[in-house]
């Protein structure tokens, strides 16, 4: 079992069996047909995942490592906010008739902020501080920028990292609002951590641990019966994350540059449905 699983069995069964419901309450997301989708939820769940035992991918499913690094590269990389430069269709319900997911995710990154040391979008900033500052307790992104929500389609749901060097290793706090346990936990988690990859790398350090927190941490009423088929499967061990070590610039990286080695896992869930 990869300890990305033995986390998602342990979250998932904590919400199946203490969660709360939002039934009988006012929700936001629908369902493709227009029902409200509602979910059981747990407040404050904190996961931890050290990189520098074994890379976080769950085994009880499949997870498409490659259009995962592809949607982390499109908003930290490209810090583009159009479904036309990422090349998967996940955004394409949330994306208007230009493409446009509107000034969120990689548009907050891209945007320059002046400092006393010049210009710098938050990408930037951060292979700036990690490289001239590495201790400095002050290296973090934001994209919950309150100016721009009403431009948003979606507010964003993981909205900030903290970066934090401790000894040689790089350790990152993800914090998200809002986690759809079923479809966004393995993909974000396995996501995060190859970003921790790229900037260990480029910046001379080895990873650490990614600590994720997750204020709402919810499963819809739709995947009930589907996380609880998934959490009794069977799981194998984690494969082995190779990152081209020749990359020394961020901004080089390309998905190819990934591979995992020995990935096993089981029958892929076919069409989940996505709340909207
Ligand atoms: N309700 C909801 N959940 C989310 O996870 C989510 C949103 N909305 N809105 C914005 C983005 C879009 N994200 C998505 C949307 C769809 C998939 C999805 O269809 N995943 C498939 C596999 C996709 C593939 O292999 O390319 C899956 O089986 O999980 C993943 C992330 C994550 N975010
Ligand atoms: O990276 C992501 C993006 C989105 N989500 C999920 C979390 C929620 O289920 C919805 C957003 O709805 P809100 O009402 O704005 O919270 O999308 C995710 O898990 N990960």
């Amino acid at each position: 079992m990869s300890l990305a699983d033995k986390a998602f069995i342990e979250m998932c069964r904590d919400i199946l069996e203490t969660g709360i419901s939002s039934e009988g309450q006012e929700v936001r997301p629908k369902w493709e047909d227009g029902t409200p989708a509602h979910t059981i939820k747990k407040f404050g769940v904190v996961n931890r995942y050290d990189l520098s035992k074994e890379f976080p991918i769950l085994t009880l499913r499949k997870i498409n490592f490659k259009a995962a690094i592809d949607e982390i590269l499109w908003i930290w990389q490209k810090k583009s906010n159009n479904v036309k430069d990422l090349n998967s269709h996940i955004w394409d319900a949330w994306a208007d008739e230009n493409g446009s997911i509107g000034k969120a995710y990689g548009y907050q990154l891209g945007i320059k902020h002046k400092y006393k040391e010049g210009e710098f979008d938050q990408v930037d900033r951060v292979l700036y501080d990690l490289k001239n500052n590495p201790y400095s307790r002050r290296i973090m992104t934001n994209l919950y920028n309150h100016h721009d929500l009403h431009e948003m389609n979606l507010y964003p749901c993981a909205y900030s990292v903290t970066f934090n060097v401790t000894g040689n290793k790089l350790n990152a706090i993800l914090n998200q609002r809002s986690q759809d346990i079923l479809v966004a936990n393995g993909w974000n988690i396995c996501q995060y951590a190859v970003l921790i990859h790229m900037f260990a790398q480029v910046s001379g350090l080895e990873v650490g641990e990614l600590v994720h927190v997750i204020a709402d941490a919810h499963i819809y009423d739709r995947h009930i019966p589907i996380v609880k088929e998934l959490i009794e499967r069977k799981t194998y061990p984690a494969p082995k994350f190779i990152i081209n070590t020749d990359i020394k610039n961020f901004y080089d990286f390309t998905v190819d540059d990934f591979k995992l080695e020995g990935y096993e896992y089981g029958e892929p869930v076919k069409d989940i449905p996505v709340a909207v």
